[in-house]
């Protein structure tokens, strides 16, 4: 069904409430210079320095939200995406969502997990298995790809203790650390997919005044990103041995280099687009330079 046409002056972004990527996207949201106010049931955030309000969800319900255009963005895991798109399609829907940005953090993996006893032959030796999870969708895609046919057991949670209730043979699951598979005797044997947060939006541009509120702040969002990694390196050096010190400095940035009033001394600025390692400081002071210091960016207009 095609959403009604919505006509807002305020663009709306849909956050998990709480859980993994919670804070992350409020951090994330703030270092763009969003400062809200909370509604009393904490379910609504009115955007008080931009027009951009948020929606406390489950991260569930994110991508529903933004099909429906209840809402224009969303912060959520890829795998959530995913299988919403999936799941629309196996209905006979097209999909309604696209990774606007990918946000590095909040990364994961679907994968799937046997008991440690067992040997790994290949996605042939699950036919006729019985799979747990979450994701029936995404499963349901990598399973007829490869041309098996496995019973799916959907279950909302605690997925990796299926195998030992005798609900499922195997399962599909996230997994970080690994830690949860390892203390359920399970290990991993494929990835079906990499996840990380996404800026999740619909498929086709924005209209009205929200169209302008979202490009300035993903523009604010790339900036951010971009600057979360970002480090100005001062150091003080002296003019005989500034050619070595300019020679261990990170490479891409380009230097500037102040001439320190009455003293045969150079002062140097490099912002750094990755972090500097306790080794870069060591072999620039060797190469001479004293007074060493790496400094976070807050904000910067080229
Ligand atoms: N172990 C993990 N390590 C890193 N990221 C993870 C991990 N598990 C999940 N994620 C990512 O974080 C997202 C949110 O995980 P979380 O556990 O908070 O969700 P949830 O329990 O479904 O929360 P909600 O109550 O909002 O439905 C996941 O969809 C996934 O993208
Ligand atoms: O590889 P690990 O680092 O152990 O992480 C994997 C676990 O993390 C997630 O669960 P979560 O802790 O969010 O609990 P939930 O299943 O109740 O959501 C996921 O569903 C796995 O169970
Ligand atoms: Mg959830």
């Amino acid at each position: 069904m095609t959403p009604p046409a919505i006509t807002r002056d305020r663009l709306r972004v849909a956050i998990q409430k709480s859980g993994r990527l919670a804070d992350p996207a409020r951090d994330l949201l703030a270092s763009c210079g969003l400062t809200w106010r909370e509604s009393r049931d904490k379910l609504f955030c009115y955007g008080e320095s931009l027009p951009v309000d948020l929606l406390l969800v489950r991260d569930d319900d994110i991508p529903g939200l933004i099909a429906d255009g209840v809402c224009d963005l969303g912060i959520v895991g890829r795998n959530v995406v995913v299988e919403y798109d999936l799941g629309r399609q196996a209905g006979g829907a097209p999909g309604a969502l696209e990774e606007w940005r990918q946000l590095g953090w909040g990364t994961c993996r679907l994968d799937i997990a046997i008991n440690d006893d067992e040997r790994w032959a290949g996605a042939e030796q699950l036919a006729g298995k019985r799979i747990a999870t979450s994701y029936p969708h995404t499963l349901g895609r990598w399973l007829s790809e490869r041309g098996v046919e496995a019973d799916i057991v959907t279950l909302s949670g605690s997925v990796e203790i299926a195998p030992r209730l005798g609900q499922a043979d195997l399962i599909c699951d996230l997994v970080s650390t690994g830690g949860t598979l390892a203390a359920n005797n399970l290990k991993p044997v494929e990835t079906l997919l990499h996840s990380e947060a996404v800026i999740a939006g619909p498929t086709h541009p924005l209209e009205d005044g929200r169209a302008d509120i979202a490009d300035m702040l993903l523009r604010r969002m790339d900036g951010a990103l971009r600057l979360k990694e970002t480090r100005l390196l001062m150091l003080r050096a002296g003019r005989d041995v500034l050619p070595e010190v300019l020679g261990k400095l990170p490479e891409g940035g380009e230097p500037t280099v102040l001439q320190v009033d009455g003293r045969d001394e150079v002062s140097v600025q490099v912002l750094c687009h990755n972090a500097v390692s306790w080794q870069r400081l060591e072999d620039l002071k060797r190469a001479g330079a004293h007074t060493l210091m790496v400094l976070p960016v807050e904000g910067m207009l080229p």
